[in-house]
């Protein structure tokens, strides 16, 4: 235990470090407003004094966008006390003092790796490393590891219980919160691999996958500013409730330049939320759908009209069924996208209906060019042709679907019966606002395969360009830049420097394919647990298209092992759930105890509602944060409806799916035999579910 005068005489000292940081920061907040009415000049100075003001201006770009809020922790975070007797203070962003002296290093920086990595086995030059929380701008609290006690000076003092359990016994908010405080030395080594190629993370649940991929996200933007900020850096997580929950983590390290998406809104003008059965969801994801699709793209449509009659001077000009579908199958040759070829389908028409007039001998026929503008003049050509080889977009292909007939021709020989007949189900009520996550991939396939008509050229940005030759400077003129592109960015863009792919274990084969499209130029970050997966489809072909969309590029992997999200106890249940099956799976361990023990229910079929909503009432009651409740996919609505009544904003009720990745201080688990039973992946949605809370878990079935 540290005597209280020690203590208090240590938080002074590092609140006078932080006042002098604030002061310096006033100031270069007020020259930082004046640069900014200079517009972008900085940019070009490119000396010391630039960059000294670029970090002042980074911080008040942030802090205007975000105001750090009093839980979070402050700019300052960190400090190493160094063999040399340096002393250096770790923090959100980079701040010199007027003769550039370094009053805070930016954690991304080579300096901050050590803040990180040194551990007592392994010291690195540390001798002392602090964890310094703040609430705005006071120092509430430090904690510190001696990590080389022999390299001590005499008189240092070492305060605090361990900074880690301190921070995982925290409160869970509705959004994740960042761990740049206490990044631990295996996530670190993640966060910090090469820009280039495809960093793989792995680890069971609660060991940091995603805090590490976005951590690495703010990493790179921060150490290629230009590769990442110019080309831009998509994050790509399973659902949108888990989006949300992630949303506010990169903000709070001061990156906007980051592009948020879940895999139901990737395809432009679509945000899909629902999730489909598994077996619905193994054959949408089905590197088969695109055979499927395929078909569909070159089908005609459903109300095309039969033949073409045309009147012209006198004489009645007709294009049979048949002459019309020749037409057509030569203008859309295998491989052709229909709507960058609907030119050469028309040009067909044009060419069939001038050979007619020239074999009907049509009195003064003009030359063919004349001609054609004639009845290209002519309104009910014109109907003709919009209703023949309409501009189609996915979402009309993807209805064809809802037919039966066509369903079966366009499955045929690649589903079977029994598959058929299961998307045929999946598909009876489709209509445009009801697509599922799993039809998004299937639309953006579509879109790649009909094609866009050619739209004017837009000039190709080189993501990879340097400017002025400075790579690593990132000033405010930089990241206004860098925002004006993102502002620019489509919809549907494609040229990505980097894709960090979340929850990668529930990425299908088709939705590999979707992402592999905005990743052709990129590095990437792929983070996931199998055993969380809820594919049950082919395992081979999930390989093969991942391993497509992620192409030669080397490969770094990593591995976590420790649970930092259930406690102790609460891993025990989901740990005894998932040996069920993998009985010698590797698991991570949980550090945090709680001496609570798992809460099991079974009641009557007719008391679940009133059970679920007492489980519900009491852990609102017992923890301080967020309460999520879980139920099976099918009853969703049904759950949320027994708990409509309880207003608390830190409720939220989710389905088993959209439980992936999330986190809740308190988690009721509805019917985990029915999850369990549900497919063939069920145990392991079982163990996603079980492993979603931080401090008491209450499972309801019944019987
Ligand atoms: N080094 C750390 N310091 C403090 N908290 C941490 C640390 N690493 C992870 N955590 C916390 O542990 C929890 C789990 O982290 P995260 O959600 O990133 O895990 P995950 O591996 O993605 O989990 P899952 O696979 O179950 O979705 C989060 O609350 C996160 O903030």
């Amino acid at each position: 235990m540290t005597d209280h005068t020690t203590l208090r005489q240590e938080i002074e000292a590092e609140q006078r470090h932080l006042d002098r940081v604030y002061a310096r920061l006033a100031q270069l907040r007020r020259s930082a407003e004046l640069a900014e009415k200079d517009g972008y000049q900085l940019a070009r100075v490119g000396n010391f004094g630039a960059l000294v003001e670029r970090d002042a201006m980074v911080f008040h770009a942030a802090r205007r966008r975000h105001t750090l809020d009093a839980e979070h922790e402050g700019l300052v975070f960190g400090r190493l006390d160094l063999r040399s007797g340096q002393v250096l203070h770790i923090g959100r962003l980079g701040v010199r003092g007027e003769h550039a002296e370094p009053l805070v290093i930016d954690w991304r920086a080579p300096a901050a790796a050590a803040f990180y990595q040194a551990t007592a086995a392994d010291p690195r030059d540390v001798v002392r490393r602090r964890v310094i929380s703040s609430s705005g701008e006071r120092v509430t609290r430090i904690e510190d590891d001696l990590l080389d006690p022999a390299a001590a000076p005499e008189g240092m003092r070492v305060v605090g219980d361990g900074a880690l359990l301190a921070t995982l016994s925290r409160t869970t908010g509705r959004g994740m919160r960042d761990i740049v405080a206490t990044i631990q030395r295996e996530q670190d080594e993640a966060i910090r691999s090469p820009a280039g190629g495809v960093t793989m993370v792995s680890g069971g649940p609660g060991t940091g996958k995603t805090a590490v991929a976005l951590h690495r996200a703010a990493y790179l933007l921060y150490s290629d500013r230009n590769r990442f900020a110019g080309g831009g850096v998509l994050v790509v997580g399973p659902s949108a409730v888990f989006v949300e929950y992630i949303a506010s983590v990169l903000p709070s390290l001061g990156e906007n330049a980051a592009t948020l998406q879940s895999l139901g809104s990737l395809f432009e003008g679509v945000t899909a939320t629902r999730t489909d059965p598994t077996a619905v969801a193994a054959i949408k994801g089905s590197l088969r759908m695109r055979r499927v699709l395929e078909r569909a793209a070159r089908d005609q449509v459903p109300d095309a009209p039969g033949e073409l009659r045309l009147l012209y001077r006198g004489e009645l000009l007709r294009l049979t069924t048949a002459e019309l579908e020749t037409i057509r199958t030569r203008a859309l040759p295998p491989g052709a996208r229909r709507n960058e070829v609907r030119r050469a389908g028309f040009d067909g028409i044009f060419n069939a209906l001038w050979a007619q007039v020239q074999r009907l001998r049509v009195g003064r026929l003009p030359d063919q060019r004349t001609f054609e503008d004639e009845i290209a003049e002519r309104s009910d050509f014109r109907d003709f042709l919009r209703a023949w080889w309409p501009r189609l977009h996915p979402r009309h292909v993807l209805a064809w679907l809802a037919r039966p007939e066509r369903l079966r021709r366009y499955t045929n020989g690649l589903l079977s019966n029994a598959e058929s007949r299961l998307l045929a189900e999946a598909y009876r009520t489709l209509d445009g606002d009801t697509f599922s996550v799993g039809d998004v991939a299937l639309l953006d396939e579509l879109d790649n395969l009909l094609g866009r008509p050619a739209r004017p050229a837009r000039r190709r940005r080189d993501p990879y360009q340097l400017v002025g030759g400075v790579r690593e400077v990132t000033t405010y003129a930089d990241r206004q830049r860098a925002a004006r592109r993102d502002a620019e960015r489509p919809a549907d863009y494609r040229e990505y420097a980097h894709v960090v792919v979340d929850e990668s274990q529930d990425v299908s084969p088709m939705q590999w394919r979707m992402l592999g499209r905005r990743g052709r130029l990129a590095s990437w970050t792929v983070v996931g647990d199998p055993a969380q997966t809820a594919w049950t489809g082919d395992p081979a072909e999930l390989s093969r298209a991942r391993n497509k969309a992620l192409g030669r590029r080397p490969r770094h992997d990593f591995t976590l092992s420790t649970n930092y999200r259930n406690s102790a106890e609460i891993f025990a249940v989901a740990a005894r759930a998932i040996r069920e099956v993998y009985p010698d799976l590797p698991l991570p361990v949980a550090v945090r105890s709680t001496g609570v023990q798992p809460v099991e229910l079974t009641v009557p079929a007719a008391d679940l509602p009133g059970a679920v909503r007492e489980a519900t009432t009491k852990l609102l009651a017992e923890v301080e944060g967020t309460v999520g409740v879980i139920a099976p996919v099918p009853r969703l609505a049904e759950v949320a409806s027994w708990l409509a009544d309880a207003a608390d904003p830190r409720l939220q009720v989710v389905d088993a799916m959209q439980a992936k990745g999330m986190e809740y201080d308190g988690v009721v688990l509805v019917g985990p035999d029915q999850i369990r039973a549900d497919s063939a992946a069920g145990v392991r949605t079982l163990y996603v579910a079980l492993s979603r809370a931080t401090q008491r878990l209450t499972t309801v079935d019944w019987r």
